[in-house]
């Protein structure tokens, strides 16, 4: 189970130089423009269940996960995983969690299964069960042909299923997801849905499964809840049934544009 709640994070981006020059810029110094990625964000994701950040461009989505995850630092708020506060014991809530953050941060020179065992073992495991992990996972991810292959050379496919087996090989109870269909073909897509839908079904372990997007069929089609993120907030939540029903919309498009741009912009489309 995972909570975030009122999470916030602010960021500091360099403006372009000035048109007309003052001292500051003529001592290098560029103007500071601040950026509301997150703006007192909350959910709440339950073991069993998938859980869909949906927004557009630059809502906050990856900076969200990047803070559950404990790659970047938040101003504000509060994140729950299974009880543990993952700001004040960050190690002990990464324990219990599987990140798939992109798919490129593999050893080239490693096989897969060498890429999944060490981290294994990072994640306090030994080589044996971690290897014999390895094997379920490539069982169930439909990778047995790459274990024993160097990373090098992976297509963008076989590296995020060498990724996922790598975030999955501590059996973790909360599975973490940044666009994880990104660059995937249909067969790679449907491939990864199923992985998902067992992975949170009582024989793959009930997990708490949270993934963000921008594509509305994935969310139509995995997730028991969505949060309709915005300008770092969530502007709406529910089924896709109830998302639909609040914005008097019949296709999902049209109820994901009502919810994350406002009545007008879709009068204006
Ligand atoms: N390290 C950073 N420095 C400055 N600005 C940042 C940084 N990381 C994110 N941002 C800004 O924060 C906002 C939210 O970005 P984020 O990557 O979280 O959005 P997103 O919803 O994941 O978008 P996308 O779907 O395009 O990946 C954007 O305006 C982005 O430019």
């Amino acid at each position: 189970m995972i909570r975030i709640q009122n999470l916030a994070k602010r960021f500091a981006a360099r403006g372009a130089t000035p048109a007309k020059p003052s001292l500051a810029s003529l001592l290098g110094r560029r103007p500071v423009a601040t950026v509301q990625a997150v703006d007192g964000l909350s959910l709440l994701a339950p073991n069993g269940s998938i859980t869909g950040l949906l927004g557009p461009n630059g809502a906050g989505k990856t900076t969200t996960l990047r803070m559950l995850a404990g790659m970047v630092t938040p101003d504000a708020g509060q994140i729950d995983v299974d009880g543990v506060d993952a700001l004040a014991q960050p190690r002990q809530a990464l324990a219990r969690m599987g990140i798939l953050a992109d798919a490129h941060g593999l050893y080239p020179r490693l096989t897969a299964r060498e890429n999944i065992v060490y981290f294994g073992r990072l994640q306090g495991m030994d080589a044996e069960a971690a290897s014999a992990r390895a094997d379920a996972l490539a069982e169930l991810l439909d990778m047995k042909p790459l274990l024993e292959r160097r990373a090098e050379g992976f297509s963008q496919g076989e590296r995020m299923k060498t990724s996922l087996a790598r975030a999955l090989v501590h059996d973790p109870a909360n599975v973490v997801l940044d666009e994880p269909t990104n660059g995937l073909d249909v067969l790679a897509t449907r491939g990864l849905r199923e992985v998902l839908r067992h992975l949170k079904s009582p024989a793959g372990g009930g997990k708490c499964i949270v993934f963000s997007t921008h594509i509305m069929q994935e969310v139509e089609m995995l997730c028991d809840h969505v949060l309709i993120v915005a300008r770092g907030r969530v502007q709406a939540q529910g089924s896709v049934a109830e998302l639909l029903h609040s914005s008097g919309q019949t296709r999902f498009e049209d109820a994901f544009v009502h919810h994350a741009f406002g009545a007008a912009s879709q009068e204006a489309a």
